[in-house]
């Protein structure tokens, strides 16, 4: 007789909701990883079995959980093109994450090294900037989809903000479109040490803010875009910018920021994209996602001497965002 737990595995994965119930009611564990390394809620995904995967979800399992090769249930579900079981657990990770926040915490937690990231030096070469730990702070296979951020923040003219300078991808394309201001918010020391160096103080509509942007809020203005791009900040310090959008943000001006929440999982990321756009919903502001596919810039040689690859997804999605009171 096989042990409870490898029998709900079993039920899960044959979508026998009755046994399903039964062992859920006697009280087996529904968080258990069989042999495979799946759980019960990654049987019933990859199967599609949605009222399975809801007495799971009911009785307490993990939306969260990973198998050995780093998949969620969600990623299952979403792999085999199982709708109705994606829809459910992208639903149960979007009300899990509103009230915990449990993995962008937890990604952007940098294994506890304790060192500040304003305090740590930092390393500059042609194709990235780098901390301490050789984690990437920016990279330049970035640098089309900070094309595509600069042309969304500009697109309205007039004065752009652009918080995190790093190597200046972003700025350097906003200064193509020659906007009436440019105010860039840089709270590293050698970053910003860098940016004068490189002539970035005497550009004439240039204004540079140093100091982290929840220090020099009260330096800034409004703008008719605003680009938002830090590092070694939590998915907290974004939710809190956003908190200051009505005062930053003219009427009618665009928002945008790096998306790269999660990055390194599809469906963690899928229920950020949510997660985020209702949370500017919320403040009034919509978001429109648009996919760009970066999979041709990520070749292996890209991450050689980086410690993390914090990016793995095939498409990027540039978030638009704006009032939806705004004038067109
Ligand atoms: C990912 S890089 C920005 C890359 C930039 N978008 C580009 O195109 O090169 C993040 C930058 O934000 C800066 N930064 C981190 N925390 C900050 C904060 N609280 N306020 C302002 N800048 C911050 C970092 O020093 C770093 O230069």
């Amino acid at each position: 007789m096989k042990e409870a737990e490898e029998q709900l595995c079993e039920a899960a994965r044959k979508g026998d909701t009755e046994r399903v119930k039964a062992l859920i009611d006697s009280g087996t564990d529904v968080t258990h990883f069989d042999g495979e390394g799946l759980n019960p809620l990654m049987h019933a995904a990859k199967q599609g079995h949605a009222p399975v995967l809801t007495l799971l979800l009911s009785a307490g399992a993990p939306w969260n959980g990973l198998s050995p090769s780093g998949l969620s249930a969600g990623d299952y579900a979403m792999k085999e093109g199982h709708s109705e079981a994606f829809d459910l657990l992208l639903n149960a990770g979007i009300q899990a994450e509103l009230i915990l926040g449990t993995i962008a915490r937890k990604e952007n937690k940098s294994e506890d090294s304790g060192v500040d990231y304003l305090e740590d030096r930092v390393s500059f070469s042609e194709d990235k900037l780098m901390d301490s730990e050789s984690k990437a702070v920016m990279m330049a296979w970035e640098k089309p989809l900070m094309e595509a951020h600069a042309k969304a923040v500009c697109s309205g003219g007039g004065h752009v903000l652009n918080v995190g300078f790093g190597m200046g991808l972003v700025d350097s394309a906003i200064q193509q479109y020659a906007p009436a201001s440019h105010t860039i918010v840089e709270a590293h020391p050698e970053v910003y040490q860098r940016m004068l160096r490189s002539g970035w103080g005497q550009k004439e509509n240039v204004k540079i803010v140093f100091g982290r942007w929840q220090d020099v809020l009260s330096q800034l203005e409004t703008y008719d875009g605003i680009f938002f791009d830090t590092y070694g900040e939590y998915y907290d310090d974004l939710r809190e910018f956003h908190q200051h959008l009505p005062t930053l943000l003219k009427p009618g001006g665009i928002y945008s920021f790096f998306n790269g929440l999660c990055g390194s999982n599809a469906f963690f990321h899928v229920v950020y994209c949510h997660l985020v756009s209702l949370e500017l919903e919320n403040l009034g502001y919509s978001t429109q996602l648009i996919p760009l596919p970066v999979k041709d810039c990520l070749g292996e040689q890209v991450w050689e001497g980086v410690k993390q690859r914090y990016w793995q997804l095939d498409t990027y999605y540039l978030p638009v965002c704006q009032s939806v009171e705004d004038p067109e």
